[in-house]
């Protein structure tokens, strides 16, 4: 399988307060990939996101996602993050439209094709358990209900990238493994069309998500070690009370312990 996201041999000091987040930092995503990212805080997680959709571009190495040198916001991946960032002032409906104003072909196409644009917004809305939320404001829905919009809003353009930063860290248990079966189903029914890169404290969710787990050293990051995650697909929540997926997490947790120590 193609590399999708590729990062090698990064560094990256911000210019606000020097701070150098990754150094070394190398990692290859394949094309329909599951990614996790996890490792101690403050390891440089978000900068990895930042530098692979062009948000920040590296001092040194090269970022190439698609084939393609990143020198520019990458428009063409999805992003959502912990706080669910909907405009207050617009319905979740409108909320979702957002990125169709933005990236193109869906820009010039909008006006035209409003219908069809609406339509597909309203079937994504129903795939996330939100049929009919549509017409609500997002200050009317409650913290999961927003976290859903979210991520519909980041697949309305069909990205072929998902960039996902501890989306689920505001929820409580329940709604965070209901949303995990939202994640698996939306890449499973993508069919090997979307690459999703996933920055997580939660090690159990890597380990219920993912393909394949990078793990960062302490700061500056870079990868330390990376893990296979062969569970067969589709997964089911049952699978998290197995001893095989006990054990990666387990394993997980004390790389990480590894990492924070070796400061
Ligand atoms: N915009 C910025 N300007 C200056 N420094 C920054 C900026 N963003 C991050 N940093 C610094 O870079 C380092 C890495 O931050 P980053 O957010 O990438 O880590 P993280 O692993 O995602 O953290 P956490 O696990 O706490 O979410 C930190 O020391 C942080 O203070």
């Amino acid at each position: 399988m193609r590399p999708f996201v590729e990062l090698t041999d990064v560094s990256h000091t911000y210019s606000t307060g020097g701070t150098l987040a990754v150094d070394g930092l190398s990692l290859k995503v394949s094309e329909g990939e599951f990614a996790a990212v996890v490792g101690p805080s403050g390891c440089g997680k978000s900068t990895l996101m930042k530098l692979a959709t062009g948000l920040q571009f590296p001092q040194k190495g090269a970022v190439i996602v698609d084939g393609k040198e990143v020198s520019e916001p990458v428009k063409m991946a999805g992003m959502a993050f912990q706080a669910p960032t909907l405009l207050p002032w617009r319905t979740t409906l409108e909320n979702l439209m957002l990125p169709l104003e933005i990236v193109q072909p869906h820009r010039s196409r909008l006006r035209k094709h409003r219908a069809e644009y609406v339509a597909k917004a309203e079937a994504l809305l129903e795939s996330v358990g939100l049929g009919g939320a549509g017409s609500k404001f997002p200050w009317q829905l409650s913290g999961g209900m927003q976290q859903r919009s979210s991520l519909c809003r980041a697949l309305i353009h069909e990205p072929k990238l998902l960039m996902l930063d501890e989306p689920f860290g505001a929820l409580d248990a329940f709604t965070r493994e209901e949303l995990w079966c939202v994640i698996r189903d939306l890449h499973a029914r993508m069919a090997g069309k979307l690459t999703v890169i996933l920055v997580t404290h939660d090690l159990r969710e890597a380990t219920f998500l993912a393909d394949r787990i990078f793990c960062m050293s302490q700061r500056p990051g870079r990868i330390i070690t990376e893990r296979v995650v062969d569970f067969p697909r589709p997964r089911d929540l049952e699978i998290t009370y197995t001893q095989a997926f006990s054990d990666i997490v387990h394993d997980l947790r004390a790389r990480i312990a590894e990492a924070r120590s070796a400061a």
